[in-house]
């Protein structure tokens, strides 16, 4: 059986989901997989859109083939060239050589680079359009989001935007592939997980595409990870107008690094202090159990951060490390924060801390905590100055 489905008349997904690879791009966990999602409109030309992750390309070329029954592959418009996409177009130019190549200016030197491919090449730019018969194509330039060649492909007889990986989602598409056919809420993590991780960085370019596309009569939005949208496109469109805002809800996200407990122990009075205070929403991690990409998906939803670590050979202990690398180079935006700790001698991670928040241009909205030893009677009190001063700024803001 070919698992291809018609999403409008002449319009197949073709999409695969991966079940097997444990972490995305080898460091973001797949709890419940991916799905790559791609795409063919059979008119009087058939165009493929995007292709798929290399592992799965002999299935992937066999339903095509099937699908097809004897036509050929006319056109290819590759939208994004990240491998997880274009993983399958070796496979693809094999049994359809003739196959006319659609991309950017940006994004033919990357298939020369990746894959050999410099023959058959059609360059779009922004608001040019391919007939293909009943359908006709537009292309948009979407770059930063999140690779300089990224682009997105409008469909406009039926209305559907082939949006890349804008507004894609990890998690396999089991059964449905459309929003209203599968269990959004159990995706619900998936979804913001990969915004945050993956496109998080590149919140103004999401804003510019936001605003480009607004314009379009979309009906459905056909991702490259994740289900298709049709049902809840504008609620997809707010959250990612949320994100890429840096716009965030009332509430603490408190992550610690500790070896023997007792910065832990700071992390849960801090906790007990500003939920006296009525903060409900407050999500304690600890960075070595937790991957950083749970922490940070949680720090795009909630305004405050308070971020605790041992010193650790004149440092912050290498998990603190990890997680205040990300958040630095992703550059997450619009946060409150206040730092705790703990030491034996001259400390280490309370610099560290000063540093990334001079350079992440978050506030500091009470001064650090920093124990020596096990923590006393005075580093509660200034624990609890940190939850208070914490709880005071959200009922500001927020
Ligand atoms: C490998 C190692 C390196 C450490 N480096 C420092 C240091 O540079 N400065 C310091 O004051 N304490 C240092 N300490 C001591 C711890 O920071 C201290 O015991 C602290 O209370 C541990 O907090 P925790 O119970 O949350 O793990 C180090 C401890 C270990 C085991």
């Amino acid at each position: 059986m070919n698992l291809a489905r018609e999403i409008k008349k002449d319009i197949y997904w073709i999409g695969v989901n991966d079940r097997r690879t444990h972490i995305f791009e080898n460091y973001w966990p797949l709890p419940k997989g991916v799905a790559y999602n791609s795409y063919i409109i059979v008119d009087e030309k058939v165009v493929v859109i995007d292709t798929i992750e290399r592992s799965k390309m002999d299935d992937y070329v066999e339903n095509i083939e099937q699908l097809l029954n004897g036509r050929k592959v006319d056109y290819l418009v590759i939208n994004h060239m990240e491998p997880d996409h274009t993983g399958a177009i070796k496979a693809l130019l094999c049994h359809y050589p003739d196959v006319k190549i659609i991309g950017n200016a940006k994004t033919f030197p990357m298939l020369k680079n990746f894959y050999g491919v410099c023959e058959n090449l059609m360059e779009v730019k922004e608001g040019d359009s391919l007939d293909l018969g009943k359908h006709k194509l537009n292309f948009y330039m979407a770059p930063m989001l999140h690779w300089p060649e990224t682009m997105v492909t409008f469909e406009s007889t039926e209305g559907i935007l082939f949006s890349g990986d804008i507004f894609g989602a990890f998690g396999t598409l089991d059964g449905g592939i459309f929003d209203d056919e599968v269990d959004l809420d159990y995706l619900e993590e998936e979804i913001s997980r990969y915004y945050s991780n993956i496109v998080g960085k590149y919140g103004q370019p999401a804003q510019t595409a936001l605003k480009k596309l607004g314009g379009l009569p979309i009906k459905m939005v056909c991702a490259t990870h994740g289900p298709i949208r049709r049902s809840h496109i504008a609620d997809i469109v707010a959250k990612y107008d949320k994100w890429s805002k840096y716009d965030t809800d009332k509430g603490v996200v408190i992550v610690f690094s500790s070896m023997y407990g007792n910065t832990e122990k700071m992390a849960d009075i801090i906790a007990r202090f500003l939920a006296e205070k009525g903060i409900k929403k407050i999500r304690i991690h600890d960075a070595s159990k937790t991957h950083p990409s749970y922490i940070i998906n949680d720090i795009f939803r909630y305004k405050g951060v308070i971020l605790g670590s041992c010193a650790y050979n004149g440092n912050a202990f290498p998990t603190m490390e990890t997680l205040l690398f990300e958040l630095e180079h992703m550059g997450v935006k619009n946060h409150v924060v206040a730092f705790f700790g703990g030491k034996a001698w001259a400390g280490g991670a309370m610099p560290r801390f000063n540093q990334f928040a001079e350079k992440i241009k978050w506030e500091v909205v009470a001064p650090s905590c920093e124990a020596c030893g096990c923590p006393k009677d005075e580093d509660f009190e200034t624990c609890r100055n940190i939850a208070y001063a914490m709880a005071d700024k959200l009922d500001e803001i927020c």
